[in-house]
């Protein structure tokens, strides 16, 4: 039996941070992961293949948008024999990059799956048997194909396969209307295919603000997606030709035809195979790893973090959980737990949608009095010269002395234009202070300035 100080079962985001850091700090640690490809979710299937082609789709849309400035750009189209390179290339670079890390002999790996013995064992699929004083679980999530009718007989894809296109789809139906499914289905409609969306919930990223949803949802009816909204699917068919979907939406049976169908219904935790029980990990109802505020689970030497406990698939944040985990497990001092009211969220579609710290919904449930103030896109300056007017900046601050509660952007970039706020909220800045600070024009970020002069006005 081997023995090491921390067992890192999942080397992905999560994982290999915890690895890193443990390591680091002086420990022995071992990583087991069991993938035919090393790298993780983000690297291989998820953050950097899709913002990839969807930075390449973007480009195209602002070569086709070229007779609004213009400019005489006379085709524009995918290749997406080239496209597929392009992307392979560079998830390649990024994987070789956490492949060198994940093998530069800090700690050991172990290209094996891993399965509970007991509470400090661990079992490996090439026989080998480790015991550790911490384990950290980071498996990470897998696509969840619900019980809809039709849908496990029907030949789908999932965003793995998505990401894997060498070629444009005539038409594909897309099932669900979460992030997956938006920054996928834009990438599907502007590569050429016709798409057409099925969501359950009365608006797509049901997660967050109806009125931040809606600018999404007229951006994409504007580019020719075909949304269906508060919809129950009621069954999943082969054609002769494709697939079609039958769906009942205000009282009515719809049905609808593809050549393709693109199963977005979510992800599910990785833990199947890892025999939890043998170390007595409890789930929580949804099935995730259950933690406490340092990733400690059930049992307190074996921690978690990343998808596998959540409780948001993001990337960023299974970097922090693995992190402190690591910190927690060996004693390091003045630890800080995550600060969910700092949680940073972003969705990649055109445009963006990106909120920080409390919104609406929330400061209103846990009845925290605050101050609201917005500003359309359409009404600014750079924006205007853009041609990038969907949407709005909002802001939130605590009506006493100002502080910022947090901040909502959907429009043109704000996925960068988000960060304008994130050191201020960290920092507990005041809607005084971001006016204390300069603002070049003309910038998108400028935009920030209105809110923030209406907050402080009302403020006064
Ligand atoms: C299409 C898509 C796009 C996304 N885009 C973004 C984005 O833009 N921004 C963002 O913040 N997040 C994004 N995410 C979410 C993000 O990718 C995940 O939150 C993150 O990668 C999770 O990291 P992790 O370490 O928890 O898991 P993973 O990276 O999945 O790592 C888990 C590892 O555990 C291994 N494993 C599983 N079971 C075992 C076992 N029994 N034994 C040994 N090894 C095992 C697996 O092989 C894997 O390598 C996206 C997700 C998807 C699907
Ligand atoms: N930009 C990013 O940070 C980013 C990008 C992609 C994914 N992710 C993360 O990955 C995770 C998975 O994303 P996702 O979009 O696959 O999942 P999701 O849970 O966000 O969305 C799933 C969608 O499917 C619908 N759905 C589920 N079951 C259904 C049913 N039986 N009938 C009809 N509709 C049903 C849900 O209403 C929802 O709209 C998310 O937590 C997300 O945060 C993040």
């Amino acid at each position: 039996m081997k023995s090491y100080d921390l067992l890192v079962i999942g080397g992905g985001s999560a994982g290999y941070a915890a690895a890193r850091t443990a390591s680091d700090l002086g420990k022995r640690v071992a990583v087991a992961d069991g993938a035919r490809e090393l790298g993780g979710l983000c690297i291989l299937r998820g953050c950097m293949p899709s913002k990839t082609l969807l930075h390449a789709t973007e480009v195209l849309h602002h070569a086709r948008k070229g007779k609004t400035f213009g400019l005489r750009i006379p085709t524009a189209e995918v290749d997406m024999k080239a496209l597929h390179r392009w992307k392979v290339k560079t998830i390649r670079e990024f994987a070789d990059y956490r492949v060198q890390g994940l093998e530069s002999g800090k700690f050991d790996l172990y290209r094996s799956h891993a399965r509970f013995t007991g509470p400090k064992t661990v079992a490996l699929s090439d026989g080998t048997e480790i015991a550790a004083e911490k384990i950290l679980i980071s498996t990470g999530s897998k696509v969840s194909s619900p019980p809809i009718p039709g849908l496990a007989e029907t030949p789908h894809w999932t965003s793995d396969d998505v990401l894997d296109l060498d070629f444009v789809p005539e038409s594909v139906i897309v099932l669900g209307g979460g992030i997956v499914a938006c920054e996928l289905a834009q990438f599907l409609r502007r590569i050429g295919s016709k798409v057409t969306l099925i969501q359950r919930s009365p608006h797509l990223l049901k997660e967050f603000s109806e009125s931040a949803a809606a600018v999404v949802e007229q951006a994409f009816r504007d580019e020719g997606i075909q949304l269906h909204t508060g919809t129950k699917i009621e069954k999943i068919s082969t054609t002769t030709d494709g697939v079609s979907a039958k769906f009942t939406k205000d009282g009515k049976t719809l049905t609808r035809r593809a050549a393709y169908l693109f199963n977005a219904l979510g992800r599910e935790p990785n833990t199947g195979g890892l025999n939890v029980e043998a170390a007595g990990v409890k789930l929580t109802d949804a099935g995730r790893v259950a933690v406490n505020r340092w990733q400690q689970t059930s049992r307190s030497h074996i921690y978690a973090g990343g998808d596998v406990c959540g409780p948001h698939d993001i990337v960023h944040l299974a970097v922090s959980q693995g992190e402190l985990a690591a910190r927690h497990a060996f004693g390091v001092k003045s630890l800080k737990p995550i600060d969910p009211d700092l949680l940073l969220s972003v969705v990649f579609t055109d445009p963006p949608l990106a909120t920080l710290g409390l919104q609406e919904k929330e400061l209103k449930e846990r009845n925290i009095p605050f101050l609201s103030a917005s500003y359309p896109f359409d009404d600014h300056g750079k924006s205007i010269l853009m041609d990038a007017t969907y949407g709005y900046v909002k802001l939130f601050a605590d009506p006493k002395r100002g502080g910022l509660l947090g901040a909502e952007i959907v429009g043109t970039h704000a996925d960068s234009l988000i960060h304008c706020l994130t050191g201020p909220l960290a920092m507990k800045a005041t809607v005084y202070d971001l006016l204390r600070a300069p603002w070049y024009h003309p910038t998108l970020a400028e935009i920030l300035t209105y809110p923030l002069e209406e907050i402080a006005e009302k403020l006064s």
